[in-house]
Order: structure tokens, then sequence, then C-alpha cells
């Protein structure tokens, strides 16, 4: 049986044009079904309701959900320490006279003409988000109390320290139906696939963090 607040669960957000954006999506290894699923309704929301590029959707996934902030922290940051190189090198190959704007996603993912990095593989367009996925269920110790203090508490802190929107896609559930009922996986069907609003968020977070005045 569903809970009630089920019942008046707020419509994804309207379609944004995510055609632009880098999103990374971190996952657990833990629950391995019921993640997967979120993951899928994560990934098949942004490409299909928000436009982003199959290709610039990157996961990665982790032991379990206490790694999930270190792993977001990190990721981040490597993209940013790429996308910043990548600058550089343009800089060096540009006449700044020209306008160029290193704000712009097509910028930062330009492959600079000649560079040590050119020979680098993968884009160098930094994250515009981040939505780490976990499935967290109570065991019969307050082990997870602890953890679904310390993950919510560090994901909030990698958003706001890095700059960059990190979507808190992790699932605290007292039982495995809850679990399953959020990931939509319910035998009634009736569930919710929260990866769904996770996707939705992540886009419509990186297009608030991109925007200029
Ligand atoms: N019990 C669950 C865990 N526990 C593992 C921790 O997240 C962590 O990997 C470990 O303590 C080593 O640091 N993780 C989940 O994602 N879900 C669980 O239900
Ligand atoms: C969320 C957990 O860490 C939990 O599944 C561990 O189970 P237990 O409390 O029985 O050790």
């Amino acid at each position: 049986m569903l809970d009630d607040f089920h019942k008046g669960l707020e419509p994804s957000a309207a379609p944004q044009d995510g055609s632009n954006l880098r999103i990374l999506i971190v996952h657990t290894r833990w629950n391995t079904a019921i993640v997967q699923g979120l993951v899928d309704g994560a990934q098949k929301t942004m490409i299909e309701q928000h436009n982003v590029k199959p290709e610039n959707i990157v996961i990665e996934s982790v032991p379990g959900a206490y790694e999930l902030p270190f792993a977001a922290k990190k990721l981040l940051e490597v993209s940013q320490i790429r996308a910043a190189e990548g600058a550089s090198d343009l800089i060096g190959n540009v006449n700044l006279l020209d306008g160029l704007n290193l704000n712009s996603p097509t910028t930062a993912t330009a492959a600079p003409p000649t560079s040590a990095g050119a020979g680098k593989k993968g884009s160098r367009q930094a994250f515009d988000a981040v939505i780490c996925i976990g499935v967290l269920i109570k065991g019969s110790t307050m082990h997870f109390e602890y953890i679904c203090e310390a993950v919510s508490q560090g994901i909030m802190r990698v958003g706001l320290d890095s700059g960059v929107p990190v979507i808190f896609g992790v699932l605290t559930c007292l039982n495995e139906e809850q679990a399953l009922s959020r990931a939509g996986l319910d035998k009634a069907g009736k569930g919710h696939n929260h990866g769904i609003d996770w996707g939705s968020g992540a886009v419509e977070m990186a297009l608030l963090k991109n925007r200029t005045l």
C-alpha cells in the first residue's frame, strides 16, 4: 500500500532544453536492481524529455551511499580542471578580441587546435549537474540512521561548495517494498519512479546555474 503522500505528487518540471548540458550520474552498487531502475528513469527522462545528448550523460558507480559525496566532489573537480585546460589551450590560439565567451558550453568543449591535451579522450565540458543515486534500506542497527544523515549532509555540501547542483537521489527506506515502489518496480505497478524527477531536477538546476543576468 503506497503512503498517502504519493497521491499529491507534483509532476516533474516541464520539458527544458538540456541539449548543451553535460550531466554526471554517480550510483551505488547496493540494492542494484532498484538502483538500476532509478538510473534508467533519470537517464531516459533527460534524453527524451529534455534533449540531453546521450553522450553527455556520464555514469559512474561507487560501493555504497556513503561514498557518493566523495565521488561527486572528485569527479566534478576533474571535469572542471579538464574544462579549464581546454579553455586555456583555446586562449593560446584565439585572439580574445574576437569576443571569446569562455562560459559557453560549446567553447569549453571545443577541442583546442594544438595542445598537450589534444590527445585526451572524452569531452572537456565540465559537468553542469550531478545526480547521486542510491538506496538505503533500514537494517537492525543504527547504521542506517548514521549513513542517511552523513550522506544527505555530504551531498548538500558538495553542491554548495562547488557551485554545481547535486541532486539527492538517495532513497532512505524502512523496507524493500518502499524502495521498489519509489523506483516504479512494485508488483502492483502503482509506484512512481523518482529517477524521473531527479533527471528533470538536474536539467532545471543546471540551467539555473548557467543562467546569465
Ligand atoms: N546498508 C547500505 C549501505 N551500506 C554501505 C555504506 O554505504 C558504505 O559503502 C560502507 O559503510 C563503506 O563505507 N550502502 C547503501 O548504499 N545501501 C545500504 O542499504
Ligand atoms: C543501511 C544499512 O547500513 C543497513 O542495511 C545495514 O544493516 P544492519 O543495520 O542490519 O547492519
